[in-house]
C-alpha cells in the first residue's frame, strides 16, 4: 500500500512529485509481479484545489484499473457536493463508506451514490479490518430508515451460534410484541457479539437506547441490567406486560440482584421504549423477518420492502433535492432512484 502523506505540489521543486514517485513504484512493483497495488492517497476535501490536482496527476500518471471514493458516512448531506467534485476530477467506480457504527445512518450514502453515479461496495463499521462489511441494500435501507437490520441481527446470531428465538418467540416478536425475556435475550447476546454499538445498529429502537460513554461503561451497564434481568421470575419475564409492577416487586428484584430500586426501575424504562420501537414496526418487522428467513438476498426488488410509500417520505426529507435531479427529476425520480438502490444491480445509472 501506498500512501501519499506529506507530499504537497507546492513542495514540487524541493521534492519528487507524488505522482513521479508512485509511478516509479508502481512500475517496480508490477515487474515484480504485484497482481495488486492499492495506492492509497491522504484525505482530502473539494476545496483543498492542489490536493485535487494531485489527485488528476495520480491518476493520469498511473491510469489505474479501478478507483475507489472511501467517504465518512457521517458527513450528511456535504456528501453530495464532495462526492461530485471527485467523480467530476477523476473516474470513480465504487464507494466506500465509514463510520457506519456511529450514528451516521447513510443518507450522505444516497448522496455518494447520485453524485458519483457508483455502486457502493462496503461499509466500515469500526476501526479494525474484519470491520468492513460488504454493502447490502435491504440491511442498509432498514438502518437508514431506522428499523434496524433485522437480516443482519439473524445471520449474525445464526452464524455466532448465540441465542435465537424459537418459533413461538419469533412469531410474537415479528409482531411487534416484546417482553422481558425477550430482551434479556437481546442484551446477552449483544454482550457476546462485540462491540455493543455495532450489534445495537442492528436493532429497532436499541442504539438509542444504549448507555452513551465508553464502550466498556456502557458494557458494565448493561452486564448490571442483566443481574437484575436474572433475579426476575418466570412471569416477569414472559408475561410481563400483565405483571403489577409494585414497590414491593422492585424492591425484592433489587435485593436479589444487589442493584438499586432505581436501577430496576430504569431496565423497566428501557423495556418499555424498546418495546414500543418493537411495536410500531409491526407489519415492517414481520416482512423483514420473513425475509431473513427466506435467505432471500438483496435481489428483492422494490416490492421486498413493504410500505414503500412512508419510506419514499422518510429518504425524500433526509435527501438534498439535486440529487433527484441525477435520476431524472419529476415525481418519479425518488421511485427510480429507489428501485436502482434495491436492485442489487452493480452500478446505478441515471436516467438521462
Ligand atoms: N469507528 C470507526 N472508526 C473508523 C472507521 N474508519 C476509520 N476509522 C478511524 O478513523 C481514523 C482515521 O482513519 P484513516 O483510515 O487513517 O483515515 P484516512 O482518511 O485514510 O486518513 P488520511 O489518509 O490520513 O487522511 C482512525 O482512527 C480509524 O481507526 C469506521 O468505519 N468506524
Amino acid at each position: 500500500m501506498l500512501r501519499g502523506h506529506g507530499c504537497r505540489s507546492s513542495d514540487a521543486t524541493m521534492r519528487p512529485m507524488p505522482s513521479r514517485l508512485q509511478q516509479r513504484a508502481s512500475k517496480r512493483f508490477r515487474r515484480e509481479g504485484f497482481e495488486i497495488i492499492i495506492v492509497d492517497t491522504s484525505g482530502r476535501h473539494k476545496q483543498e484545489t492542489a490536493l485535487f490536482e494531485e489527485m488528476e496527476q495520480l491518476d493520469r500518471a498511473l491510469e489505474p484499473d479501478h478507483i475507489i471514493f472511501v467517504m465518512d458516512g457521517s458527513i450528511g448531506q456535504a456528501a453530495f457536493d464532495q462526492a461530485r467534485a471527485f467523480r467530476q476530477r477523476v473516474r470513480v467506480g465504487s464507494v466506500i463508506l465509514t463510520k457506519m457504527d456511529g450514528h451516521a445512518r447513510g443518507g450522505g450514502a444516497l448522496s455518494a451514490v447520485a453524485a458519483t453515479r457508483s455502486p457502493i461496495i462496503f461499509l466500515g463499521t469500526g476501526e479494525h479490518l474484519d470491520d468492513l462489511e460488504e454493502f447490502q441494500v435491504q440491511s442498509f435501507v432498514g438502518r437508514l430508515l431506522g428499523l434496524g437490520d433485522v437480516r443482519g441481527l439473524v445471520s449474525t446470531i445464526a452464524e455466532a451460534n448465540l441465542e435465537n428465538p424459537d418459533e413461538e418467540q419469533m412469531s410474537r416478536i415479528s409482531q411487534g410484541i416484546l417482553t422481558l425475556r425477550d430482551m434479556q435475550m437481546q442484551y446477552t447476546n449483544v454482550l457476546r457479539l462485540g462491540p455493543l454499538s455495532k450489534v445495537a445498529s442492528m436493532m429497532p429502537g436499541m442504539a438509542e437506547m444504549l448507555p452513551k460513554g465508553s464502550e466498556k461503561e456502557a458494557q458494565t451497564r448493561v452486564r448490571n441490567m442483566l443481574v437484575i434481568l436474572d433475579s426476575m421470575n418466570r412471569e416477569e419475564l414472559d408475561e410481563t406486560s400483565s405483571v403489577r409492577w409494585d414497590d414491593s416487586r422492585k424492591r425484592r428484584i433489587a435485593r436479589g440482584s444487589g442493584r438499586s430500586i432505581q436501577e430496576v426501575d430504569e431496565v423497566l424504562t428501557q423495556y418499555k421504549l424498546i418495546s414500543k420501537a418493537w411495536s410500531r414496526m409491526g407489519k415492517n418487522m414481520k416482512h423483514l423477518l420473513q425475509t431473513a428467513h427466506g435467505g432471500v438476498g438483496h435481489a428483492g426488488g422494490l416490492n421486498s420492502v413493504p410500505n414503500v410509500g412512508s419510506m419514499e417520505q422518510h429518504m425524500q426529507r433526509m435527501m438534498d433535492p439535486r440529487m433527484l435531479q441525477q435520476f431524472g427529476g419529476g415525481p418519479g425520480a425518488l421511485q427510480r432512484m429507489m428501485q436502482q438502490l434495491m436492485s442489487g444491480r452493480a452500478t446505478i445509472t441515471p436516467r438521462r
